[in-house]
C-alpha cells in the first residue's frame, strides 16, 4: 500500500546521509499519508543502504503498524502525536546533526544573527524539553514548543532535531538549514559576539521569504 509515499520518504532518507545529518542508523523521516489516518516511516535500527520503498512501516497515528515487515522507528509514537496534534504537517524529520545537537545539549536556542535564519525560521530556533525515547513525550514537546514559535525545527534538550513541514522534503530542508545555521552561529560565536537581527527586520525577512522567495507558480 501506499508505494508513493513510501518511495517519497525511502529517497528522502539519502537526504540526510548526502547532508552529513546522521551517523549509522540515528535519524528519521516520516510522511503523513495523505487522506488518510496514516504516517509511513523507517524502520528502527536499520541501515540506509537498505532503506528501500518496501523496507517503509506504514502505522496509524497512535504509532501501531498496519503495514510493514520490519518493527518501525523508535521515535513512532512521538510522529504520530505530532501529526494527530498539527493538521497542517506532512512530514517530520528527526536527526542528530553534530552542531545542532550540541546547542542541544547545551539547553541554548540559537539565535537569530543570518539572514537565513529569519528567512526559514522567522527568530530563534527554540529548545524543547528533555523527553525519553520511546514513547509519546518527544511529541508533546515538540508540539508545545513548535506552537508558540514559527521555526519549523525545534532543538529537543539533550537529544537533537526534530523538523516538521507541510510536505516531508519541506521537513528534510529545515532540518538542513538548521544543520547549517547551527554551524555558522558557532563558527561566529568563535570569532566574536553575533549580533540578533532586528525583531522588525526578522518579520520583514521572514515574510518575503514566504511570498517571493523561488520560482512563481506555474
Ligand atoms: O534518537 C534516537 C535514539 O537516541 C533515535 O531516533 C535514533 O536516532 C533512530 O532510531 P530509529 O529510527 O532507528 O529507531
Amino acid at each position: 500500500m501506499f508505494d508513493d509515499v513510501r518511495t517519497i520518504v525511502a529517497e528522502l532518507h539519502g537526504e540526510l546521509t548526502g547532508h552529513g545529518l546522521v551517523a549509522w542508523t540515528s535519524g528519521n523521516v516520516s510522511a503523513r499519508v495523505p487522506g488518510k489516518d496514516l504516517l509511513v516511516i523507517k524502520p528502527s535500527g536499520v541501515r540506509y543502504s537498505d532503506l528501500t520503498a518496501g523496507a517503509m512501516v506504514v502505522c496509524d497515528l497512535h504509532g501501531e503498524v498496519v503495514e510493514g515487515e520490519w518493527s518501525p522507528s523508535s521515535d513512532t509514537a512521538a510522529h504520530a502525536y505530532v501529526y494527530r496534534h498539527m493538521p497542517e504537517i506532512g512530514g517530520i524529520v528527526h536527526t542528530h546533526s553534530p552542531y545542532a545537537s550540541a546547542w542541544a545539549a547545551c539547553g541554548e536556542p540559537i539565535p537569530c544573527v543570518l539572514t537565513a535564519m529569519a528567512d526559514e525560521f522567522g527568530g530563534e530556533i527554540p529548545v524543547g524539553p528533555f523527553a525519553l525515547i520511546g514513547g509519546d513525550d518527544i511529541g508533546r514537546g515538540v508540539v508545545a514548543t513548535l506552537r508558540g514559535s514559527r521555526s519549523p525545527a525545534v532543538l529537543m534538550r539533550n537529544h537533537g532535531v526534530f523538523a516538521v513541514g507541510r510536505t516531508p522534503a519541506a521537513a528534510v530542508k529545515a532540518a538542513v538549514m538548521c544543520e547549517d545555521v547551527a554551524r555558522t552561529t558557532h563558527l561566529a560565536r568563535q570569532l566574536g559576539t553575533p549580533r540578533p537581527i532586528p525583531g522588525e527586520d526578522v518579520h520583514r525577512l521572514h515574510d518575503r521569504y514566504r511570498r517571493a522567495y523561488g520560482q512563481p507558480p506555474a
